[in-house]
């Protein structure tokens, strides 16, 4: 039996390190982010009907989205955001769940769907259990700034975005603690690992 764990957290809480560890021990991740990205490559019909919705300004000159003018456009328009989610959501949905089903139909003990926004699209039925990894606010705002070069009014407007981390906490399965070193982060998914073994 697979054992379906959906991974999540925050913008900038340390998803990428965790999933790298599962990946590490040979289990398989479906990546929302990869899979959101290829949604809406040129001649996809998510991106004709953003272009549609966000005129041409979020085109760059060779077709392809142009995703920071675009998150510079949602991000600080919840209404906007609202309207890119209509668009893709159906897509992403069906992108992601078929990924799923292949990863599961090759058997492996685990299976992992790394889907930032797990709580707010609402995947929580499709897995089997969810795990969040949570930092302090003032941590993630501050890795977010660092790792994107947002300003903090910019990187703000982004974790308002989604919802709290401490309120995603509260609804796991598991929790992931990421405030200390990569290095504890890493001891937790370990031993998450062993105890899904277990369930699995
Ligand atoms: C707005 C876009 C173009 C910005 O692109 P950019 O390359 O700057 O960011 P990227 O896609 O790498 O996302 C970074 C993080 O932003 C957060 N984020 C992305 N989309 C959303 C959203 N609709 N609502 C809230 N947070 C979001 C997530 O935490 C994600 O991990 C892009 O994020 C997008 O197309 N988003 C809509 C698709 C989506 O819902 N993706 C999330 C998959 S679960
Ligand atoms: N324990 C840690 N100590 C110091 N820096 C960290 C730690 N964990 C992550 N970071 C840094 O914080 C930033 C955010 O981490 P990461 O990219 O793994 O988050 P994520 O949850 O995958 O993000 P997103 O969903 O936004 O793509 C990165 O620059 C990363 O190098």
């Amino acid at each position: 039996m697979t054992y379906l764990l959906g991974l999540t957290g925050g913008i900038a809480s340390g998803k990428s390190t965790v999933s790298r560890v599962f990946k590490a021990a040979g289990f398989p991740v479906v990546d929302a982010d990869v899979i959101a990205r290829r949604i809406v490559e040129p001649g996809r019909p998510a991106l004709a009907r953003i272009v549609q919705a966000f005129g041409p300004q979020v085109l760059r000159e060779d077709g392809k989205l142009n995703r920071a003018k675009l998150g510079e456009i949602v991000f600080s328009q919840p209404r906007r955001l609202e309207a890119l989610n209509q668009i893709n959501r159906p897509y992403l949905r069906a992108a992601i769940n078929q990924a799923l089903a292949q990863a599961k139909a090759g058997g492996a003990a685990i299976v992992i769907g790394d889907i930032p926004l797990l709580y707010e699209a609402d995947y929580v039925d499709a897995f089997d259990g969810v795990a969040v990894v949570t930092v302090d606010p003032k941590v993630q705002l501050d890795r977010l700034m660092a790792r994107d070069g947002l300003t903090e009014a910019e990187a703000k407007e982004r974790i308002a975005s989604q919802i709290p981390l401490a309120k995603k906490a509260a609804m796991a399965d598991f929790v992931i603690d990421n405030n200390g070193r990569p290095e504890a982060t890493i001891a937790q998914a370990k031993a998450l690992i062993r105890q899904l073994q277990h369930l699995s």
